[in-house]
């Protein structure tokens, strides 16, 4: 069986492959001070509780924003599983994908591994966004060329920001847009300004991100708050959750 990582700044999505099927996936918080031991209780207790054992990984490949995961998982992997992880970088897709960054290590793994996923899914001009911890913004030339994008404060981040630096406001819990964009209270206002503003933003972006790329590129969306902003998006075409696990398998293919 396969096992793919991805590593975001607040969650850590975990998947295992059998062959071309997505057997089982976990997601669990990023934990930066965790070590090797503590990764391999909690993975140990995931897998058993689905009737997976470690010993069925036959493969591992990993994609991380988080530098301090990387001495942790590669020493997690070769104590516990007897593997050498394959690390997700722009030299490790090098045949699938150009990267035309001007440094092209710079590169979130996570934002190339969705690149990859979504270009061989549809094969053609593309726009990705991920609504992560960060929203990023990721084009994709029809040659099947990674060009780069945007990187955004994230939906919750940003609506923390707010509510941590002004006093009088709310926390609210439940983000779902409302019925209008002209607010009538403080509840309804915050909740325009969080989805309808980052829909605007979403569709603002897209629309100078086309100019750019001079094509009619597809436009698609994933992470956990994708739904919600893409019912209020004109621009977004398609919602696609799976996109970085499916890049992590398509990848270890040609690792
Ligand atoms: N289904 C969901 N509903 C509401 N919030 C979510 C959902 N999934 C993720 N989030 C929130 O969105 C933010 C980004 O999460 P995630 O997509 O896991 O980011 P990353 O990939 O950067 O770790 C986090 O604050 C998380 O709590
Ligand atoms: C932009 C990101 C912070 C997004 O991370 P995420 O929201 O998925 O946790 C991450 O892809 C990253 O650290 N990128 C490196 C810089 C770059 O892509 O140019
Ligand atoms: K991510």
């Amino acid at each position: 069986m396969l096992l793919v990582i991805d590593v975001g700044n607040t969650n850590t999505v975990i998947g295992v492959y059998k062959d071309e099927t997505l057997a089982q996936d976990w997601r669990i918080r990023t934990v930066r001070e965790t070590t090797a031991d503590e990764f391999n209780i909690l993975a140990r207790a995931l897998f058993a509780d689905k009737g997976i054992q470690l010993t069925d990984i036959s493969k591992v490949v990993i994609s991380s924003v988080v530098p301090s995961s990387v001495r942790i998982l590669h020493a997690f992997c070769e104590r516990y599983l007897g593997l050498t992880p394959l690390w997700v970088n722009a030299a490790s897709v090098k045949k699938l994908m150009p990267i035309l960054y001007s440094n092209p290590n710079e590169v979130g793994a996570d934002r190339i591994v969705n690149a990859v996923a979504a270009y061989e899914k549809y094969k053609k001009a593309l726009i990705i966004i991920d609504f992560g911890t960060a929203t990023t913004f990721d084009a994709i030339t029809e040659k099947g060329e990674y060009l780069g994008g945007a990187i955004c404060p994230g939906v919750v981040i940003s609506s923390d920001a707010l509510f941590q630096r002004a006093s009088r406001l709310p926390r609210v819990e439940m983000l779902k847009a409302p019925d209008r964009v002209i607010g009538d209270d403080t509840i309804e206002s915050i909740q325009s300004g969080i989805i309808f503003g980052n829909a605007a933003m979403v569709d603002g972006m897209v629309d100078r991100m086309k100019q750019e790329m001079n094509t009619t590129p597809m436009i698609i969306a994933t992470g956990g708050l994708a739904p919600l902003i893409a019912e209020v998006s004109n621009a977004i075409e398609s919602v696609d959750l799976a996109l970085t696990l499916e890049g992590l398998k398509i990848i270890s293919r040609a690792l």
